[in-house]
C-alpha cells in the first residue's frame, strides 16, 4: 500500500484582482505518494503552478484541505507554514536565482547553513554531477550547470518532498537531460518524492505518474507501466 506524503481534499483556489474573480483550482484531490515522482501536464493557466505552490506551503488553497502526512497544513500559522516549507520541500524553478556574487559552493551552503540535518554543499553538488565546478561563479557555468546548482541548493537540506515548475523550461533538449538525470538520481538515492511541472508531453515518460491539468481540475491520472530514463527523452 502506497503512503501519501502530501495530500488534498478538495481544495481550490480563487484568485481576487480587479473586476474578475479568477477560479484558479476547482477542487483538487490528489496524493503525493512517499518516494514517486510524478509530472504535472495541462494547458498554459490550467493552475499547475498554482498546485504546485500550494503543496509546498508557498500558497494556501481558498477552500478545502492540504495534508503533510497527518498534519493539516491548512490550519498552521504563518510561521509554522514557513517552517515546514523550510524542513520539507525543496524548491527548483525555470529560473535558477542563484546569487551571481558566491560560488556554487557558497550558494549552496546559504541553505545548508539554516537546515536541520543538512548534506555538506560538496555532497549535494557531487550528487548532481558538479563535483568538478564547485569554485565556479554562475556566469562560469552553462544554463544547465546553473540549474543542476539550484537542485543541489534545493536538495542539500534532505527534503521530503521536490518541487519542480518548469526545471528544464529555459533549456535546450541535451541540456534539459542533465537536468532530468539530476533529479532522478536525486530520487533514486534519497527516496524524495518529486512533483515536476513541464510543457514538454515528452517528459511525462521519466515519471511513476503523470498528473493532467485542465481548467483548474484534474482531467486523469495515467501510471505509467514503464518509465524511461531521462536519455531516451528528447523535446
Ligand atoms: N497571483 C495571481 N493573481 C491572480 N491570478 C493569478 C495569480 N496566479 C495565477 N493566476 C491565474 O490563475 C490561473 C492559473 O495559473 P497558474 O500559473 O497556476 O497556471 P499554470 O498551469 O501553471 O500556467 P503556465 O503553464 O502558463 O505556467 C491563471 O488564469 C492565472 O492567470
Amino acid at each position: 500500500m502506497k503512503t501519501s506524503i502530501l495530500r488534498t481534499e478538495s481544495i481550490t483556489k480563487v484568485y481576487h484582482t480587479g473586476a474578475v474573480d479568477v477560479h484558479a483550482l476547482r477542487g483538487i484531490d490528489l496524493s503525493l505518494f512517499e518516494g514517486e515522482v510524478v509530472v504535472l501536464l495541462g494547458a498554459s493557466g490550467s493552475g499547475k503552478s498554482t498546485l504546485l505552490n500550494i503543496l509546498g506551503g508557498l500558497d494556501r488553497p481558498s477552500e478545502g484541505r492540504v495534508f503533510f502526512r497527518d498534519e493539516d497544513l491548512t490550519r498552521l500559522s504563518d510561521s509554522a507554514l514557513t517552517e515546514f516549507r523550510r524542513d520539507h520541500v525543496g524548491f527548483v524553478f525555470q529560473f535558477y536565482n542563484l546569487v551571481p556574487s558566491l560560488t556554487a559552493r557558497e550558494n549552496v551552503a546559504l541553505v545548508t547553513e539554516i537546515a536541520k540535518i543538512p548534506m555538506s554543499p560538496e555532497e549535494a553538488l557531487d550528487r548532481v554531477g558538479l563535483a568538478d565546478r564547485m569554485s565556479h561563479f554562475p556566469a562560469e557555468l552553462s544554463g544547465g550547470e546553473q540549474q543542476r546548482v539550484a537542485i543541489a541548493r534545493a536538495i542539500a537540506k534532505r527534503p521530503d518532498i521536490l518541487l519542480c515548475d518548469e526545471p528544464t523550461g529555459a533549456l535546450d533538449s541535451k541540456t534539459g537531460t542533465t537536468v532530468l538525470e539530476a533529479l532522478i538520481e536525486v530520487n533514486r538515492s534519497l527516496g524524495t518524492a518529486t512533483a515536476l511541472i513541464t510543457h514538454n508531453a515528452a517528459i511525462r515518460r521519466i515519471a511513476h505518474r503523470v498528473i493532467y491539468m485542465t481548467d483548474g481540475r484534474i482531467s486523469h491520472i495515467e501510471e505509467n507501466a514503464e518509465r524511461v530514463a531521462p536519455s531516451e527523452v528528447s523535446w
